[in-house]
């Protein structure tokens, strides 16, 4: 056989039953046979060896099946299946060209090639040509009844029948007309067809269930080569637009997709080959499924070297992309579409349903890089909360209203984003990344109330230090009666005014009543301990500002003029004077009263170390082994232990430290005034000589007379 330009044809199953895939895919590829969709007819011819076949479809559809050269004898021409496009018919029609049935060079059971590659006709062709000699009509030996006893017995093979159009050609035909001839040659098939075991389910069921019959007469192409070259053309004209309504194969059934004949074709064979029945509903499903799975696999391939999707899966790896959703649903859409179009002729369950993992896989696959997008619009939308929140706060705003205004502005922007986002074929949901980000929110609102609240209270609490501490101390310096009323009048004053104030600035932070009472009482609580701080300080040197306190009042007098010891001073009375404000100061120290409640320790420290009983008392107890001392205690009667300063016995061993510390100064006093007392004396002793001698010299010059009885007088007088 040779090979024409246009007809494409090649051998699809050698004479060995071999299937020629590489040369089926070529030929589909050269002849675009997969663009056709559904729009193309498969037509193949049966017939006794030597009849004539190929002679007829290359003058039928112009192809070039290799004839018998008609000088070299009749012997088999054609081996295997061979397969062409028929030449300028419409739509793509493809023809094949069968080996030879009258069973001389073959086996009869059903794996003879015959039988095989009748059931593969049957399965694949819309329209069967049985060419058959016109003297077979009739006969009762005829060479064409094996054959179509083959057809229709293989048919019952097929589970569901494809409503083929059987053309009955009958050659050489005779003067007899077609009229006369159809009949009895529609009878001789119809004998056969009944005469053919059918399985249970089509025992009664009519030939014409199956096959569309139609016949068709030729003269001799030998003896009237252009009678019969008229009369192909004319045949030629009913395989245009076969497949259209009225057309030879109008009602063909169970078509495959062009894009899927050539997986289908050698499923088929390889279903017959291993002599099983062919259900072709399964087989086209199963057809369909490879086919679309196929088809997905390469669409989910292109998207991921498309570079568009590059270009995008890029970009938002660096950050925001405006119009994220819209271009990814383009690029997914061009894909889907592109599904579409190929798989459209495939069973449409499997096409739905591949289509359906199509998408998933797809949006699985640029899943990632939405996430990414919205991680980006997530942060994005957390930092623009976090700008507006400090803007609103340093502009003044209450922090419950600004954390308001900057929430709900920055989730706007949020969902428009996700909005911009969106892929319009996936369903992806934001919600948990919205979520997220509230969450986000939340904890950033909380760290920044509670940081602007500790830096409130911060301030607060410097401002009471500031408004106490140094009024505290010189109140305690000054060290008198009046000091804890005076304290407790200023802690009062103080702390209200901070409180208030406090209370004011925290309203703009709407938090419930308990935690602004908390807040407040913490206030209250620190300027209380500040108080006390510096309560337990100065106790700590109490010691100190004793013996300052007895130093000053020992030292200067009354009008606070620094006192010379002239002698004429009671050094008695001013040491009890000092040490008595000493001790008031001790008293004023030994315990805490922020609260109004009376105490005894003024009196009890009075009346045991001021009367000088203390060690008097202290060694008399010991020697009786009891002890009535009052200060012989670590606590103070109607003093709580917390408010304690310095215990009694404290008190008591500061008191006698005191004393001994304090004795030199008094020592000093006496000492000074004993000195100057004898500096005096000494003094006038020597004036008193002065005197005399001055005396004597003049009672010298002017008295001559009586110097003993003058002596002895100025005796006396000194
Ligand atoms: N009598 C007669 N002979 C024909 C006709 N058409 C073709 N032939 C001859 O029959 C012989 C076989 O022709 P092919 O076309 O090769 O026959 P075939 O059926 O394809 O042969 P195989 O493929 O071997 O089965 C050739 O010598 C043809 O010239 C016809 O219409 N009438």
């Amino acid at each position: 056989m040779g090979q024409s330009e246009d007809c494409c044809s090649t051998q699809l199953i050698d004479g060995n039953g071999e299937f020629n895939v590489e040369g089926l895919e070529s030929f589909v590829k050269k002849t675009k046979l997969s663009d056709c969709g559904l729009s193309y007819a498969v037509v193949a011819i049966m017939g006794p060896q030597s009849s004539g076949k190929s002679t007829l479809l290359n003058h039928l559809f112009q192809t070039s099946f290799r004839e018998m050269d008609a000088f070299a004898g009749r012997s088999q021409t054609t081996k295997g299946i061979w397969m062409a496009r028929c030449v300028g018919i419409e739509p793509f029609t493809l023809a094949m060209d069968l080996e030879g049935t009258d069973g001389r060079e073959r086996g009869e059971d059903d794996t003879t090639f015959e039988k095989q590659s009748a059931l593969f006709a049957l399965a694949v062709a819309d329209i069967v040509l049985i060419n058959m000699w016109c003297h077979d009509i009739g006969r009762e030996q005829a060479a064409n009844k094996p054959l179509l006893k083959t057809v229709f017995q293989v048919m019952m093979r097929l589970f569901s029948p494809r409503k083929t159009t059987l053309l009955f050609v009958i050659r050489d035909k005779t003067k007899t007309p077609i009229e006369l001839l159809e009949p009895v040659l529609r009878e001789d098939i119809q004998k056969i067809w009944d005469l053919v075991r059918k399985p249970e389910a089509h025992k009664n069921t009519p030939l014409s269930e199956f096959f569309n019959v139609e016949v068709v007469a030729l003269s001799s192409y030998e003896e009237k080569e252009n009678v019969f070259k008229k009369e192909v053309a004319e045949l030629r004209q009913r395989f245009f637009h076969s497949i259209s309504p009225g057309g030879l194969a109008g009602d063909r059934r169970g078509v495959v997709p062009a894009s899927g004949f050539s997986f289908s074709s050698q499923e088929i064979w390889k279903v017959i080959k291993e002599n099983r029945d062919l259900d072709l509903p399964a087989h086209k499903v199963m057809v369909a499924t490879v086919r679309c799975e196929e088809i997905a696999g390469e669409m989910l391939r292109h998207l991921a070297t498309d570079e568009r999707w590059l270009e995008l899966q890029k970009a938002v790896e660096r950050g925001l992309v405006p119009g994220f959703g819209r271009k990814l649903s383009s690029i997914l859409e061009k894909y889907f579409s592109e599904y579409d179009a190929e798989a459209i002729y495939f069973d449409e369950g499997v096409r739905k349903e591949k289509r359906l993992q199509l998408k998933s896989k797809a949006l699985d696959f640029v899943y990632s890089a939405y996430a990414t997008m919205l991680g980006h619009l997530r942060s994005n939308a957390l930092d623009s909360f976090k700008i507006s929140l400090e803007q609103s706060l340093s502009q003044g705003e209450g922090f419950a209203s600004a954390v308001r205004d900057s929430q709900q502005s920055c989730l706007l922007v949020f969902d428009k984003g996700c909005k911009d986002a969106a892929v319009k074929q996936a369903t992806w949901d934001a919600s948990k990344i919205r979520e997220k980000l509230c969450r986000d929110i939340d904890s950033h609102t909380s760290s920044a109330q509670a940081a602007k609240l500790s830096e409130l209270t911060a301030n607060y609490k410097k401002r009471l230090t500031q408004a106490l501490s140094e009024p505290v101390e010189s109140l305690f310096e000054a060290g008198g009666k009046e000091t804890w009323p005076a304290i407790r009048t200023l802690l009062k004053r103080e702390t209200e005014t901070a409180v208030t104030n406090f209370l004011d600035v925290v309203t703009g932070f709407e938090l419930d009543d308990a935690t602004i009472d908390a807040m407040v009482q913490n206030l209250k609580d620190y300027s209380q301990s500040l108080v006390e701080k510096k309560a337990r300080e100065e106790s700590a040197k109490i010691l100190i500002r004793m013996k300052d306190r007895f130093s000053t009042v020992f030292s200067h007098d009354k009008d606070s003029m620094p006192r010379v010891w002239t002698g004429k001073e009671d050094i008695r009375a001013i040491t009890k004077d000092a040490r008595a404000e000493a001790l008031s100061l001790l008293s004023v120290m030994a315990a805490i009263r922020l609260d109004e409640r009376q105490d005894k320790i003024e009196s009890t420290l009075f009346s045991s170390l001021m009367d000088g009983t203390v060690s008097v008392a202290s060694s008399h107890n010991r020697s009786l082994g009891t002890s009535t001392d009052p200060l012989a205690s670590s606590s103070w009667e109607e003093v709580p232990p917390k408010d304690v300063l310095l215990t009694p016995v404290q008190c008591k061993s500061l008191w006698r430290q005191f004393k001994s510390e304090t004795e030199y100064t008094v020592t000093q006093a006496i000492s000074a005034q004993v000195i100057l007392q004898i500096y005096l004396r000494i003094s006038l002793y020597y004036l008193h000589i002065l005197i005399n001698g001055m005396f004597s010299f003049l009672l010298y010059r002017r008295l001559t007379s009586g110097i003993t009885t003058g002596f002895h007088q100025l005796g006396r007088l000194c």
